[in-house]
């Protein structure tokens, strides 16, 4: 059975890219230009109007542009009664908490928003996830490509909240660490009580690393994305699923439903 048929309309989804002109923007137009039930309707990048989006009467949008935007678009989505998958990153719970009220007024309205789009990633997390209760001591690593504009990580920080909140469940507090001595930043940035560290170099697209440690063994779960095609199956699944999810969704995993 073809896509356009599992749609049931035989009409491609109409989908505006935001960010177009970036390295995950033109992978994504590409990606959804190459799926026979999606439609690229509109690209806009810096310096184009986002009027161009809802004029061509996009029904989904894609954001992969930068945390100091990203509202504004989400904004004019919502305003629009435009689904929205987003995967760029800067949301704090702060952000979330004002996306939730802008949705309340639009019911029928689905936005997604995955820290990562990459199947491995999301199980990482997953497994991270399950593995927190058993340890009192974790650390994150995350390296990327030296362009990325924010750090840590959007995935990181996501993976590090999993394991706070896995934790407090399980009633386990951080472990042992004797180190009171050190140089600004050597430990890396506590995000919900686990170190984070971030690595910036050329040659590196998106990789995490997550640490545990217990008496006399260690436990590391790593994720290497070594091309951006890694991101795009999950790109289009979170396209064709958003339409049927109204609300907010935080994270692909609910979409896949692991
Ligand atoms: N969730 C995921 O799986 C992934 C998320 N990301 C995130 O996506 C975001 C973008 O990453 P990259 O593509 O590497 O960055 P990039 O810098 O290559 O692309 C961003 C694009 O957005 C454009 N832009 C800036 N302001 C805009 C606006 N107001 N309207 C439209 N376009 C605008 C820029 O001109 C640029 O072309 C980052 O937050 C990054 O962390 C990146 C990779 C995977
Ligand atoms: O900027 C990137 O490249 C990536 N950003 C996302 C993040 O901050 O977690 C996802 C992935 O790591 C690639």
């Amino acid at each position: 059975m073809t896509e356009d048929l599992q749609r049931g309309e035989g009409k491609p989804l109409r989908v505006g890219v935001l960010g177009a002109r970036g390295r995950m923007g033109a992978q994504a137009v590409k990606a959804v230009e190459a799926s026979r039930d999606l439609e690229v309707v509109a690209m806009v990048d810096a310096g184009d109007s986002v009027f161009e989006i809802a004029d061509a009467g996009a029904e989904v949008v894609i954001d992969f542009t930068h945390p100091d935007v990203v509202m504004d678009n989400l904004r004019f989505a919502v305003d629009r009664g435009i689904h929205a998958v987003v995967g760029t990153t800067g949301f704090t719970s702060a952000r979330l908490q004002t996306l939730r009220g802008w949705l309340a007024a639009k019911p029928e309205l689905g936005v997604l928003i995955a820290p990562n789009f990459a199947l491995g990633a999301v199980l990482a997390m997953r497994f991270a996830q399950q593995a927190a209760r058993f340890y009192e001591s974790a650390e994150i690593i995350e390296l990327h490509h030296n362009r990325k504009a924010d750090a840590p990580s959007g995935t990181a920080a996501h993976t590090a909240k999993l394991i706070g909140e896995a934790r407090s469940a399980a009633g386990l507090k951080p472990g042992p660490d004797a180190t009171t001595s050190e140089l600004d930043g050597a430990r890396g940035a506590a995000i919900d009580g686990v170190p984070v560290h971030s690595v910036r170099l050329p040659g590196l697209v998106a990789h995490e690393e997550i640490l545990f440690g217990a008496d006399g063994e260690t436990l590391t779960i790593r994720h290497d994305s070594m091309d951006r095609a890694s991101f795009m199956p999950g790109v289009l699944l979170g396209v064709r699923t958003v339409p049927k999810r109204p609300g907010l969704t935080i994270g692909l995993e609910n979409v896949i439903e692991l």
